[in-house]
Formats: structure tokens, sequence, C-alpha cells
């Protein structure tokens, strides 16, 4: 079957006006879709100023909250934002079968294609998307755009240091919140320099086709990031909820001049589930497209295990998680898909010694 890569860009599925079977979804398996009875106000995730002079208690109840904000003042130049917005509106605007030169050959991890997360549904998401790991998209790049690649790239540079930076900045502010800080971590002590100890992650530039019956379509699917957090750029055009018991899915509406914030599983592990990743998903719309870019950040470089910080277990507690180093969590995530977490947890009897992945 081709997948809605090729069948969108060929033009065969946007001017249908049903849904094909494959893009059908029932949506009443995993986190419901009816509004708990007691959802009676209509709720938002917060938007945190990161130049209020509060933001670490700010940013710490709305994790604790919600597990996703939206930030402003945030310092990331509007430019590099519009930049990297054009450069996938671009990118996805271009036929299939040049889309398709730039594939990713790794089930799923850099080039263009569909979600990683796809094999774990039944159903194909009304999405494609080009990721960002490594180097290699130097040579996609060069495949796509062989004349101004260098300028594409450097966008794609740019766009991480500013988001580096950014990550960096909520860590502290969010383990503040904790009464802990970078320091307390176990990694910070590692003798490398911190540019080494600090990993990059992947970057997910996510399109959004229009669809002609998006309330039984799924944009990407309900699921948790692997990451430490993900920041994300969404267009103009909703699309994003995020999962709380309490509420259903709630939507986060775009706001000018703001990034939405999720917290990954990473830091639920190192919060030792103080902080727990929050679940979320895209929808589609019938009559515009959507672009989000995704800043998917990892936890530290190479073998440096993540595990809950000490002073937050505290001397009486228990580690709830076993360490992991960020490639041993995504290979986990990869065979088990949302029990990840609890494929490491210490106290799942599944998880003895005689028992593990
Ligand atoms: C570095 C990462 C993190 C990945 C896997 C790998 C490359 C692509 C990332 C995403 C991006 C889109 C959502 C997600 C759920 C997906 O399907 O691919 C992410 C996944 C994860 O957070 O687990
Ligand atoms: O497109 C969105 O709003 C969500 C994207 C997302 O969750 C992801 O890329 O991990
Ligand atoms: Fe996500």
């Amino acid at each position: 079957m081709p997948s809605l890569a090729e069948e969108i860009c060929i033009g065969n599925l946007v001017s249908l006006q049903t849904l094909p079977d494959s893009f059908t979804w029932k949506l009443t398996t995993a986190y419901s879709d009816l509004p708990p009875s007691s959802a009676t106000v209509e709720e938002s995730i917060p938007v945190v100023d990161l130049s209020d002079p509060d933001v670490t208690t700010l940013l710490g109840n709305a994790c604790k909250t919600w597990g996703a904000f939206q930030i402003a003042n945030h310092g990331v130049p509007q430019d590099l934002l519009d930049d990297i917005e054009s450069l996938s509106k671009t990118l996805f605007d271009m036929p299939a079968e040049r889309k398709l030169e730039a594939a990713s050959s790794d089930k799923g991890v850099s080039g263009y294609g569909e979600p990683r997360i796809s094999p774990f549904f039944e159903k194909k998401m009304w999405s494609e998307g080009f990721t960002i790991t490594d180097g290699s998209y130097h040579n996609h790049f060069l495949t796509l755009w062989p004349h101004d690649h260098t300028n594409y790239c450097g966008i794609i540079e740019a766009y991480k240091a500013e988001m580096e930076k950014l990550a960096t900045r909520l860590l502290s502010c969010i383990l503040g919140s904790l009464g802990v800080t970078v320091d307390d971590i176990e990694w910070a002590h590692m003798p490398e320099n911190s540019e080494s100890k600090v990993g990059f992650g992947a970057i997910r530039l996510n399109h959004y086709p229009v669809c002609p019956e998006p309330e039984r379509a799924m944009g990407l699917a309900a699921h948790t990031d692997s990451t430490m957090l993900t920041i994300l750029h969404q267009s103009n055009t909703g699309g994003l909820q995020v999962f709380r018991e309490e509420s259903g899915w709630v939507t986060v509406e775009p706001a000018p001049g703001t990034l939405e914030v999720n917290i990954g599983d990473l830091f639920h592990i190192l919060s030792n589930g103080k902080i727990p990743s929050v679940v979320h998903r895209a929808k589609v719309n019938q009559t515009r497209s959507r672009i989000s870019i995704a800043y998917l950040w990892g936890g530290p470089a190479g073998d440096v295990k993540i595990a809950p910080i000490s002073k937050i277990v505290g001397p009486v507690g228990s580690s709830l998680f076993r360490p992991v180093t960020w490639k041993e969590y995504l290979q986990i995530k990869s065979e088990v898909f949302d029990k990840a977490l609890d494929a490491i947890r210490t106290d799942n009897p599944s998880n003895s010694p005689s028992n593990v992945l």
C-alpha cells in the first residue's frame, strides 16, 4: 500500500470526500475521547512568562499539574522560527518523488517518512515528517536543495543552538522547583566537558495536510516523548492536544510568540515520577494544513546513565526506575512503546533479572 506521502502528494487523497479505511481511527481505545464528567470549565495549559520573577514556581506548578505549558519571552528570535517554518513548508511542498529521495533508511529515524511510532498502530496517521538526529540531514538537504542546501543547513544549526540554550535553561528552572540543581544530577560530575555531556536529540518537522474527515483521522497518535523535554513550535493552526486524567484531551491553541513545552519520559525518570511525562497527540484540520517543529531534547550524550536524582529520592525513599542511557531507553521504547517506563520500573516483578527485555 502506498504511504500517505505518496498518496497525498500525487494528489489522490486531498481531493477525496471521505477518508480511506486505512486512515480511519476508532477513537474509543486508550485515552478516551469522552470528556470526564467533572470537566465543567474550559481548561487550557498555562502560559509561563520566562521573564517573570516567579518563573521557578510557575514552571514547577505547570509541570506538576499538566506536564505541558506554553512559554512567552523565551528569547528565540521570531525570524528563526519563521525560517524553520518556511524551510518545512518548502520541503513538504515538494513532489512525493523528491521527498522520497530523502527518505529515512533506518526505520523512521533520520530523514523523510512516517512517525517512528507508526508500527504500534493499526491505522495510518494523517501526517508526514522529516527527522533530524545526526549529520545525515546534510546529505538529505543536498539531495532536496542542490543549490542552496548550505542556507537550509544553517537554519537547522542555528535552531539547534537556540533550542539547546533554552532547553538547558528550562531544565535548571524546573529542577529548581524541586529543590535541586543541575549539580545534583549524577552526570554533572562526569569528567567530560559539559558540551559532550548534554547530547542533542532530534528535530522533527511535522506536516499535517488538510483532511476530508478530521474527526475520524489522527495526525499523530497519542504518545509521550522519550525526551528530557520537547520544545514545540506550531504554525498558527492548532491541532496539538494534551491529555490529563481530570480534563481529558485539551487543545493547545497556538498563542503568537509562544513555544509549547512537553515533559518527556527522561524527566519522569530523573524526577522519580514527581514530574510525569505528558501524553499528547495531534489532530488534523479540514481547511488548513498544519506544520509543527519539535525539538526533542535528549539527555546526556553517550553512555551516561539517567537515573532518579538521589536528592529527590531522599534517604528513605526508593528509586522507582533503574538507570538507563538514552540510547537504551529509545531501544526499549521502540520495542514496547507506551510500556517503556513500566519496563524499567524497579518495583515491577516482571523486570526481575531473569525477565528483563
Ligand atoms: C530521538 C528520537 C525521539 C523520537 C524517536 C527518535 C527520533 C524521532 C523522535 C520522534 C518524533 C515524533 C514523535 C516520536 C514519538 C516519534 O515517533 O519520533 C518521537 C520519538 C520519541 O520521543 O520516542
Ligand atoms: O504536531 C504536534 O503538535 C505534535 C508533535 C509531536 O508531538 C512530536 O513531534 O513529538
Ligand atoms: Fe510528541
